[in-house]
């Protein structure tokens, strides 16, 4: 196995402010941003560990610097001192005495661990020749469960019940798999529905949605509840109401508000509310589940860890754990939370609004199908249509589904011309806009 000579750090910036692609109520114009990290290795063939984290724009350079600052626990490491205990790896990038201070395992610090953890789960794969939910899923209950970091979680989930879990999963993995390739994970758009895009804007991508077979559509809420519910109306006017539709508020109300304006917006029948009020607020969001229901509560990409999962299951706060790629602190992590969430019986819905996510989450959700839930009840995975182009191994869309990805790796290495194109602030798309 390889050493990871050095490790890259890039900068990557794109502007989808100019046409406010991706915008909500809170984010209002955000540049979809990577912070870019690329391990090198001598392996004679040139194998590389490629991996990310997503924000928005400013403050992406914090993110940078944090990569630097973590970078030494793994550079001149053999690939397989890393991977023999990946458990043990993750608690040692998470768990620098000093660094440590800045998080715990929240913040910039966290964002750049995911991306640094995401990038030897890529390089792993490769040097297995397999996508990343194939190198998960051919594990057995023991290997999985090494690697993963159970402190501060174990009074809901101990090492041993996880084995039993994926145990009892067993049967029937083969057949799920087999399904999976022949008809691909399903899926849900937020594409049409972004809060900047103007009306015969979101008329026009809904229908071509619907061309396209997407069932499941979200819609961006959150301004003003009568604009809101205007454009719920439009909305169900293109797509029907044998169609789902879900809302997302990004944050921005408070707990009573929430119940006022969800009120008001129940007559679209939402098959859940999204991110209503803070992250943080996991008593909040029990409260809200109470008083909205039959809605559902989704959240999720603002959690920024496992011990934070935790508790949102243990209160009963949420219907739809919406776990993200790159703000957990990697594949280590994420794993950890969707066997949690199979325990207390909610639905794993990935979060994938941002450059990247959808060619992260298409790996957890079918790992997660595979081997750990063996449902697809309540599970659709999102989809946004925006800078696919950039990667080697984009995701496939077709008819609302998720195809498999078959290349080695977790799909996350970007052409390197688009990355030129793309450094902040010097590269010819950021020269372009001064
Ligand atoms: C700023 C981003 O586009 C968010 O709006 C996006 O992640 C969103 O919350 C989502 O659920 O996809
Ligand atoms: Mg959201």
């Amino acid at each position: 196995m390889p050493t990871i000579t050095h490790i890259d750090v890039h900068d990557i910036r794109f502007p989808t402010s100019r046409h406010l692609d991706g915008s909500d109520a809170m984010n209002a114009a955000p540049d979809y941003s990577a912070t870019y990290v690329i391990l090198h290795t001598d392996d004679p063939n040139g194998t590389q560990g490629h991996g990310l984290t997503f924000t928005i724009g400013r403050g992406n350079e914090i993110c940078v610097a944090a990569v630097n600052s973590l970078k030494h626990l793994i550079e001149g490491r053999r690939l397989e001192a890393l991977t023999r205990n990946m458990g043990a790896f993750w608690r040692d990038i998470t768990g620098d005495s000093q660094l440590r201070w800045i998080g715990p395992d929240k913040g910039a610090i966290h964002l750049a661990t995911a991306a640094l953890v995401n990038a030897v789960w890529d390089l792993w794969a490769k040097r297995e020749g397999k996508p990343v939910w194939k190198l998960l899923v051919d594990m057995t209950p023991e290997q999985l469960v090494r690697c993963l970091d159970f402190r501060f979680v174990t009074d809901a989930l101990t090492p041993e019940e996880a084995i039993a879990l994926l145990r009892r999963r067993e049967a029937g993995k083969a057949e799920r798999e087999a399904e999976m390739r022949r008809i691909g994970f399903p899926a849900y758009t937020t594409s049409a529905g972004w809060l900047g895009y103007p009306d015969d804007k979101v008329r026009q991508l809904a229908r071509e949605a619907l061309a396209e077979g997407w069932t499941h559509f979200k819609q961006k809420i959150g301004a003003d509840t009568e604009e809101d519910a205007r454009r719920a109306a439009l909305l169900r006017e293109e797509i029907g109401w044998d169609n789902v539709l879900m809302m997302d508020a990004n944050q921005v109300w408070d707990v009573d508000e929430t119940i006022v304006k969800m009120r008001r917006l129940a007559e679209f029948h939402p098959l859940w509310i999204e991110e209503p009020t803070s992250p943080d607020d996991i008593l909040g969001h029990a409260e809200i589940r109470h008083r909205v229901a039959p809605i559902g509560v989704a959240t999720g990409e603002h959690c920024h860890n496992k011990v934070m999962f935790k508790q949102f299951f243990q209160a009963e706060a949420l219907d739809y754990c919406q776990l993200d790629a790159a703000r957990l602190g990697g594949l280590n992590e994420v794993i950890l939370v969707a066997l949690m969430a199979a325990k207390y019986g909610v639905p794993v819905c990935p979060h994938a609004g941002g450059v990247g996510l959808c060619e992260y989450v298409q790996h957890i959700s079918l790992f997660d199908y595979i081997a750990v839930s063996g449902s697809l009840e309540g599970r659709v995975l999102e989809y946004v249509d925006h800078l696919h182009e950039h990667f080697v191994d984009p995701v496939v869309v077709k008819g609302g589904r998720y195809r498999v990805p078959t290349a080695p790796g977790y799909s996350i290495t970007m052409l390197p011309e688009s990355l030129e194109r793309h450094r902040f602030p010097e590269g010819e798309a950021w020269r372009e806009e001064a």
